[in-house]
This record gives structure tokens, sequence and C-alpha cells, in this order.
């Protein structure tokens, strides 16, 4: 990638011509056997890593567009609309809380999943595109639970207590359409990523690229998602982009990437190689290990997003966090 591509595996549809060029370089995310004791250390050291051979989500392999309609019921599902290629996640909640105009850069209607297939079969430029994102619940047909009961829970489970993750939360079906891109951002959850149709470039960046990656503040809408804009990176603004660096892997059908808590990531559907399908397995953190010091990147991001709480708590008016903050370091915390 960038300069440094992997060999390609003779069976890929795609290659460089399916990655946009940016600004910054990667390296490639290793990938592995789930077997091998490599994949397993990686994964305890909350490093990301492509695990090739989990059949952890065989039975959904299935799941292209016909399949889903038929089988996901009668139900309306999340489906975003936007009027370009990107879907950054912003949080409802927060928008009243947020003073000043607040404008979604994408709208949400829910529909049902053979809507939603038209609205992508009969998608021409100019359309808005579209991007179902649903928890899987208990309203999908009951061919979705009986492929959902038979993924690979054994070695899930294994995982979730081998590295004393807390619980499962969801599991989020994503059907997207070529080209669409979830901007860079990062979750507080860990993540067993699951590509089931198509391609997706995963571009993965450490939690301690936080001061070139310049999220939003913890109570914008926008919170835990980077203010770069990857296709027009403004260097004036966000100077730290000068020595961002990130790893990458496009994964396909079979198989899991981890996205370890707290890493940022960028998730583009590759152009051109017809829509994707994904589910991911969100788990919450385990509980706080001993602390041990140096902190961690993510503890010590942790700590600032409980500032940033806490400071909006006693002050009440978002605008005086920042100015509280600029008086409390500059010209003292050098
Ligand atoms: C709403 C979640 C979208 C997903 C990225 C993608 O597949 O577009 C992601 O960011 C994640 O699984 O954490
Ligand atoms: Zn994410």
């Amino acid at each position: 990638m960038n300069g440094t591509t992997d060999t390609v595996p003779a069976d890929q549809p795609w290659d460089e011509s399916h990655l946009s060029k940016y600004f910054f370089h990667t390296d490639p995310i290793p990938r592995l056997s789930c077997t091998d004791p490599q994949a397993l250390q990686l994964i305890a050291q909350e490093k990301p890593v492509v695990l090739t051979d989990t059949k952890l989500c065989d039975t959904a392999l299935k799941w292209d567009l016909d399949y889903l309609a038929a089988n996901m019921g009668t139900e309306r599902y999340m489906v975003f609309l936007s009027k370009n290629h990107k879907f950054k996640y912003y949080d409802e909640a927060k928008i009243k809380l947020y003073k000043t105009n607040f404008v979604p850069p994408t709208r949400r209607l829910d529909m049902t999943f053979s809507e939603f297939v038209k609205k992508l079969r009969d998608w021409k430029p100019g359309d808005e595109r579209v991007y179902l994102q649903q928890g899987l619940n208990n309203t999908v047909g009951q061919g979705i639970v009986v492929d959902f009961l038979q993924f690979n829970w054994q070695w899930l489970n294994i995982q979730q207590k081998t590295n004393n993750w807390g619980p499962l939360t969801s599991n989020l079906l994503l059907v997207g359409m070529e080209g669409n891109v979830t901007p860079v951002h990062y979750d507080e959850q860990q993540n067993f990523f699951c590509q089931l149709v198509g391609y997706k470039r995963c571009i993965l960046f450490a939690p301690e690229h936080y001061e070139r990656l310049y999220p939003y503040p913890v109570y914008h809408p926008h919170d835990r998602q980077s203010q770069v804009d990857f296709n027009e990176p403004d260097l004036e603004s966000f100077p730290g982009l000068e020595g961002l660096r990130g790893v990458e892997a496009v994964v396909g059908p079979g198989e899991v990437l981890y996205i370890p808590m707290y890493w940022w990531h960028q998730i583009e559907s590759l152009p051109c190689l017809g829509n994707t399908v994904s589910v991911n397995f969100w788990y919450k953190g385990g509980p706080t290990e001993k602390i041990e010091y140096p902190l961690k990147p993510r503890q010590k991001l942790a700590i600032m997003r409980n500032v940033e709480k806490m400071l909006l708590e006693a002050l009440k008016e978002p605008a005086e966090v920042g100015s509280l903050l600029r008086s409390l370091v500059l010209g003292r915390y050098t």
C-alpha cells in the first residue's frame, strides 16, 4: 500500500487502482491463521490482525442482497443516506446539547430491507448513497437467526475470556454500496469485524495518533470522529497530520479484522466491486486491570475523555471548557 504493496493473491479481484491515494504512509496489517500463536498474541496485545480462517460467520457468506431481502423479515431497518460517499457518524442525542447549529452530514430513514435493495439497485449518479446499518436483533427472520446461531461462538467465547473482555454488546449488520466510506473514528469497544460479501479497505491508526487526528470535543455530536478529511487534509489547521502513519488491509469474504478498542479506523467499500456486507461483534472492554506505569495510550485517551466530561459537568457551558483548558495549559505546561 502506498508504495509497499503486499504480494497480491491470484484470486484477488482488486488492485491498487481500487485504493484512494492518501497523504500518509501505511504498512500492511498482518494476515494470519487464527491457529497461529502470533495472531492470538496480537489480539492479547490489542494490536490489529486479519484472521483468515476463523470460519466465524461461514453461514453468513451467503448473505447477499436477495438472501437478506428474503430472510430479514418485514421490519423497518436503519438506513443512512448521504449526498456524497462519506457516512460520518453523529450522536443524535448530543445535537440538542451542542448549542451552535449542527448540520447532520447524513439523514436516517427506516425502511424494509426490500425497499433498501430497490433504492440500492435503482441508484444512479446524483442520487443519495445508501448504507444500511442495523443491529441484529429479534426482529430478523428465522433464516438469519439459524445462520447466526451457527456462527463460531466457541472460538469467539474463547477470545472473549482469554482477553478478559466484557460482554458482547451488539452485532451490527452493514450493507453498503461500492465506494461508501466510513470516515476515520475510534470506538470504545473491542471489535471483531467480519467481512461477508465484497471487499473493504480498512485503514487503522494506533491510539497514540490522537494528537494527529484531532477528534471533535466529547460533547460534540461527532464525538469520537476525527475532524480531518482525508480527501482534503487541512495541514494548516491540523499540523500534527505530518507524522501520521497507519496500517491497513483489504478484507474479503470470510476474513475477520480485529479492530482494537480506541484504535482509529476508516473503512471503505472498494469502488467498482459491488455492494458489501459485513457484520461486526462489539465487546465492552474488560474491567480496568491493575494500573501499571507508564499508562497505555488508550488509558490516557480514557482519562482525557473523562476530564472533558467532568469539566463540562462542572462548567455546564461547552464554550467555557476550551478557554478553561487554555488558561490551565498555555504558558504553564509547555
Ligand atoms: C457503524 C459502524 C461502521 C463500521 C465501518 C464500516 O464497515 O463502514 C465501523 O466503524 C465499525 O464496525 O466499528
Ligand atoms: Zn467503528
